[in-house]
């Protein structure tokens, strides 16, 4: 069964070979994004099976017409902590208010998500993602860390993996309460015998990736050594690497991500000169994502995207969705940010929170024929209102 999508008044398709380009005053143009006007699409089976202008369109079994929506390639939002129980509101009012953040909140999660059952946990997650979809996600990775022992940090991916193929594994998120005392005996058991659960199957039988919260500013969390013995862990076992780095000061979690190959280093809000050079010379291995949402939540500076890109650097733009730092799931609210306080072009953040997010989990998010038909629809003629629009709710996950 095909269908033919028309009345599309602008289609982004991430394809650069396709679409004229075009230049805003400030000379920075959205040629990355390949975009189609007046354009049309026929999927079938679940895939894209031709894209170009209305008036060659093929014919097909069915036709929708849009109305004159524009059509983006469905967010790919690539970091997430959707497997948790409870919520941190007051911690959030708290910091409002001048407490800041610094780690230490995690362990409540942790003991609410281990009190959950999996059917409490499961249904969690569940309304999370679907929340996600309504809002033009239709890709997200989920990372445990909210277990923290052995058993509750199989069950997270477990949870996680009915939901995406893209889980990782994040037992090194913080040095749980009853390790306090022993750092080393956690980092031996998230490097041992958590690491050879995760992979028993098969090495991504159950996790994608692996990543570690790696910052000094903060006691909870892992730093430089205890970062790279996790990293080379995971690696040697198969696993794809990310690593949460500067998020609270300057600290050696860029560098490392950048050396080791990592497929992403998040956060990225205290960088150095060395930091960005890092970065740059890391392009087309590691993306830098960018996770606004936590500035706002944690009132604290964001992260300098302009400098990153005219420096080169891959740039991605993701949720953080957690109980903590960020309990948004919205990534046309990570837009809205980056392009209000962050520097980025309208046309740069999409293309960061589809393209490049998207590639920090080894996908290709174009649409083109012979893709997934990954699509989501906005109900504005063009893209810039995802930002201009900002706090309503004007784009969804388009249902093919
Ligand atoms: N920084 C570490 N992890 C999360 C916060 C988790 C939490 O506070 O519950 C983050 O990405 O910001
Ligand atoms: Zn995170």
């Amino acid at each position: 069964m095909s269908l033919l999508l028309t009345g599309i008044s602008e289609l982004t398709t991430n394809d650069p070979a396709r679409g004229d380009g075009h230049r805003d005053r400030a000379g920075r143009g959205d040629a990355m994004l390949g975009i189609v006007r007046d354009a049309a699409l026929v999927v079938a089976d679940g895939e894209i099976a031709w894209v170009g202008p209305a008036a060659e369109a093929p014919d097909a079994d069915e036709r929708r017409d849009l109305g004159g929506r524009a059509v983006i390639p469905g967010f790919v939002d690539s970091h997430t902590h959707l497997v948790f129980a409870g919520d941190r509101s007051a911690e959030f009012a708290a910091r409002m208010t001048g407490t800041p953040y610094d780690g230490g909140g995690i362990a409540v999660s942790v003991a609410a998500t281990r009190a959950a059952s999996d059917d409490e946990l499961r249904v969690l997650v569940a309304a999370r993602v679907a929340e996600m979809r309504a809002q033009g996600t239709t890709t997200v990775e989920i990372k445990s860390g909210y277990g923290l022992t052995l058993d509750d940090e199989l069950r997270s991916l477990r949870i996680a993996r009915e939901l995406t193929p893209h889980t990782t594994f994040l037992g090194a998120h913080v040095v749980p309460r009853e390790y306090a005392t022993d750092r080393a005996a956690y980092v031996d058991l998230v490097t041992g015998p958590m690491l050879d659960a995760v992979t028993a199957d098969g090495p991504t039988s159950l996790a994608e990736s692996i990543d570690v919260f790696c910052e000094p500013h903060s006691a909870h969390a892992f730093d430089g050594d205890e970062a790279r013995a996790i990293l080379t862990a995971g690696r040697d076992a198969g696993l794809a690497l990310r690593v949460h780095g500067n998020q609270l000061g300057h600290g050696p979690g860029v560098r490392l991500a950048c050396e080791l190959g990592a497929r992403s280093v998040d956060h990225c809000t205290y960088l150095d000169d060395a930091d960005v050079e890092a970065l740059a010379g890391a392009r087309g291995t590691t993306v830098a994502t960018l996770l606004p949402g936590v500035e706002f939540s944690t009132r604290s500076p964001y992260p300098d995207a302009r400098r990153l890109v005219d420096a080169g650097v891959d740039v991605a733009l993701a949720s953080d969705c957690n109980p903590g730092t960020c309990y948004s799931s919205s990534i046309p609210f990570a837009i809205a940010l980056a392009v209000r306080e962050m520097g980025m072009t309208p046309a740069e953040a999409l293309h960061a929170a589809t393209a490049v997010s998207a590639r920090s989990l080894g996908l290709d998010r174009r649409v083109a024929p012979g893709q997934p038909a990954e699509l989501a629809v906005i109900d504005a003629p063009s893209h810039l209102h995802l930002a201009y629009r900002a706090g309503v709710p004007i784009v969804r996950a388009l249902e093919v």
